[in-house]
């Protein structure tokens, strides 16, 4: 063995040595070998986060511009473990200049500099996924962009020089107007929807006026279930109605989301940074920058918030003239500026960058994708953190059907021969959002499938028999709370774990408002529970924008909207249980009743029929909570408690709570006589 002193150590490196290894890193190379940074760590994530960039892009662009967005999402196999990817907008289009730029360079886009609730932010999304197809399979990126319905569409095939993260143009042409244009697409086979589809059968198909498509071919796999394609549309849809989305997967089925609103949200404004989130050395920078002549004009026109008062305290806190040249400022002056700046008081940030979905919307959405029994919403005020405003939404759907049995038999089959799960039960919990561990055991404890039991390998007889156990076994409570996580409007769909919005779920105690919940999990029961976060600079733990980070004043903001829709549905299930429990006593009274009337009658030789209608009338006064009835917005029926607004409940009878026949009627023949609630009975005789 050799030691650092032995003769025999090979001489290491001198910083001359070390000098000629040492160059700039180009982004591109940096992402291309941390793809994982940008959500391309496994080819089902690829496909998704493609999609997901290129539909996001449509999105913003959209509704920038003002248009309605009408989106085509077409997934095609082309290979083993390959695909191409096309996502068209009806957006206003890209300048022929900006095109090579945007797709063939990273972190290069319009929404960085800018402090303006976006789904876009970074600059980096799109070109990173033409990257990832041009890094694994060899092939460029197509794009088709038209401004005007009478200027020509501009066609380009690109791929990124990864060295120098600039862009390689190999094909480029312009393709006219009109007719003329579209035979030479359909001729070229240039992938572009020319004309929106017709919505009715004889209605004439209107050509597109703008818009832009994007083709990416990609090592990728495709699979539905948590996490995918599907869901990412799906999630989609419920947070933005007023987009239409056609989408048509690998296996030929076209699916059609359509908006239920032709509003667009209002158009967020643009702002200036509040002074409490700039840092000593952004100050600097500013300050080196600025056009300003003096300190009281750099405050008051570079920040929001600040008059000419306020500019005038800062600089008094500070022992600095307002007239003073920013530029002959110490760094000894700007710190004192900076502490000045933060001991100032100066008003929140204005809120008007931001648009929240608004609890109507989030309650419509929500009651189009989850059949539930109860809804609610809450939006949050706005509030700041580190300067940037952001405001906390969340909406809840407690009820209604298990993923499990919405899905026909055909589907589980696919379902089983795509997953890459090792065995049944873990494919059900990855495959059936909210469906928890409890309730995947249940399932295939009731099929009677070993634990181990692979899906790829189950024979006809044991999908029949998981199929029946899916459809039958009541899994309420085996079900955990299934969770939506939204930022900016865009579903996040993994990291889970180390997300903020989680974790103040998980923080929370959900066993006062009536679910089960083991500590530090998210609670049981049927709920879906929808949180979105909008914010002018939402601050992501990673590139691949997957997970909120915590800062203090959004966990604080989430732990409210939480509690607040929590405190909705504690109400909501005191109330259905207080019915529950009436129609229970009810449904015991009537079983003895026409016995009761008959002996009495019997014995004191009186009117049967009257005997038994009082001793109905006095049942009914005893339990008139089970007649108890909300109103479809959550407001009880001829009473003044309520649960106030952005509530909806669709109606469930008392028969259905007590899921059996006849519990709310005339007693059912083959049900015992007595089942030993005598104490019940006895406050009915005192009576
Ligand atoms: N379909 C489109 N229509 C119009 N403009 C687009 C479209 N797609 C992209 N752009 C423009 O290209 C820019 C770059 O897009 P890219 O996806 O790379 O980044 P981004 O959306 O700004 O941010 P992020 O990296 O966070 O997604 C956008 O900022 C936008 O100006």
């Amino acid at each position: 063995m050799t030691t650092p002193s032995s003769p025999k150590t090979k001489r290491r490196a001198t910083a001359e040595t070390m000098a000629k290894s040492q160059r700039e890193i180009s982004v591109s190379e940096f992402f291309a070998k941390n793809r994982h940074l940008l959500g391309f760590d496994n080819p089902r994530k690829a496909l998704l986060t493609t999609i997901k960039e290129a539909v996001d892009n449509s999105l913003d662009a959209c509704e920038e511009a003002g248009i309605v967005p009408e989106i085509w999402v077409h997934v095609e196999q082309t290979g083993v473990n390959r695909y191409k990817a096309g996502i068209q907008d009806n957006g206003p289009g890209i300048m022929k200049k900006q095109i090579p730029l945007i797709f063939g360079k990273l972190l290069y886009g319009s929404k960085f500099h800018r402090l303006r609730m976006s789904r876009g932010q970074q600059g980096i999304g799109i070109s990173a996924a033409g990257m990832y197809g041009l890094l694994t399979t060899g092939k460029p990126v197509k794009i088709v962009s038209k401004v005007s319905i009478r200027k020509p569409a501009h066609y380009y095939e690109l791929r990124i020089n990864t060295k120098t993260n600039d862009p390689e143009i190999l094909d480029g042409i312009d393709i006219d107007a009109g007719e003329k244009g579209h035979k030479y697409i359909a001729d070229h086979g240039i992938e572009w929807v020319t004309h929106y589809d017709p919505k009715t059968p004889d209605a004439k198909p209107a050509e597109l006026r703008s818009g832009t498509r994007v083709t990416i071919e990609l090592e990728a796999k495709y699979q539905r279930g948590r996490g995918s394609v599907d869901e990412y549309l799906e999630q989609t849809a419920i947070a933005n109605p007023h987009v239409t989305i056609h989408y048509l997967d690998p296996e030929n089925n076209l699916r059609l989301y359509s908006r239920s609103t032709r509003k667009l949200p209002p158009e967020p404004i643009e702002i200036k940074p509040h002074p409490y989130g700039v840092e000593v050395g952004r100050l600097i920078t500013m300050l080196k920058e600025t056009p300003e002549t003096t300190i009281s004009g750099f405050l008051t026109n570079s920040f929001s918030r600040v008059s000419n008062g306020i500019a005038k305290q800062i600089c008094e806190g500070a022992k600095i003239g307002t007239r003073t040249h920013g530029k002959k400022l110490t760094r000894d002056d700007i710190e004192k500026l900076y502490h000045s700046i933060q001991a100032t008081k100066i008003s929140n940030p204005s809120t008007d960058c931001i648009v929240p979905i608004g609890e109507e919307l989030l309650l419509k959405g929500m009651h189009q994708v989850v059949p539930a029994e109860f809804y609610c919403a809450a939006t949050r005020p706005p509030s700041v953190y580190r300067g940037n405003p952001f405001l906390i939404e969340v909406a809840l759907a407690y009820g209604g059907a298990v993923e499990t049995t919405k899905i026909t038999k055909e589907l589980l089959k696919e379902l089983l021969s795509e997953s890459d799960a090792r065995t049944v039960r873990q494919f059900l919990i990855n495959t059936f959002n909210g469906l928890g561990a409890d309730a995947a055991d249940k399932i295939t404890k009731a099929s009677k499938m070993g634990a181990r039991k692979s899906p790829g390998k189950l024979k006809p007889r044991e999908i029949d028999a998981l199929f029946d156990a899916m459809q039958n076994v009541n899994v309420n409570e085996g079900q955990s709370m299934n969770v939506l996580r939204y930022a900016n409007r865009v579903p996040l769909q993994f990291s889970q774990a180390g997300c903020a919005i989680t974790q103040s779920i998980t923080s929370m105690n959900w066993r006062s408002y009536g679910l089960s919940q083991s500590r530090g999990n998210v609670p049981s029961g049927p709920v879906t529970l929808m949180v979105h976060m909008a914010s002018v600079w939402v601050p992501f733990t990673s590139e691949s924008k997957e997970a909120v980070a915590s800062y203090p004043e959004i966990q604080k903001e989430l732990r409210l909207g939480l509690q607040a829709v929590g405190r909705k549905l504690g109400m909501f299930l005191r109330k259905r249980q207080l019915v529950k429990q009436q129609a229970d006593r009810r449904s015991i009274f009537l079983r003895y009743l026409g016995e009761v009337a008959t002996a009495v009658s019997e014995l004191n030789g009186c009117d049967r029929q009257s005997v038994y209608d009082n001793l109905m009338a006095v049942a009914q006064k005893k339990t008139a909570e089970a007649d108890m009835k909300l109103n479809s917005s959550g407001k009880l029926v001829d009473e003044t408690e309520d649960f106030g607004d952005n509530v909806l409940i669709v109606e469930k009878t008392t028969e259905e709570l007590l899921n059996r026949p006849g519990a709310n009627g005339e007693p059912d023949d083959d049900e015992p006589l007595n089942d030993g609630s005598d104490e019940a009975f006895d406050e009915m005789e005192d009576e």
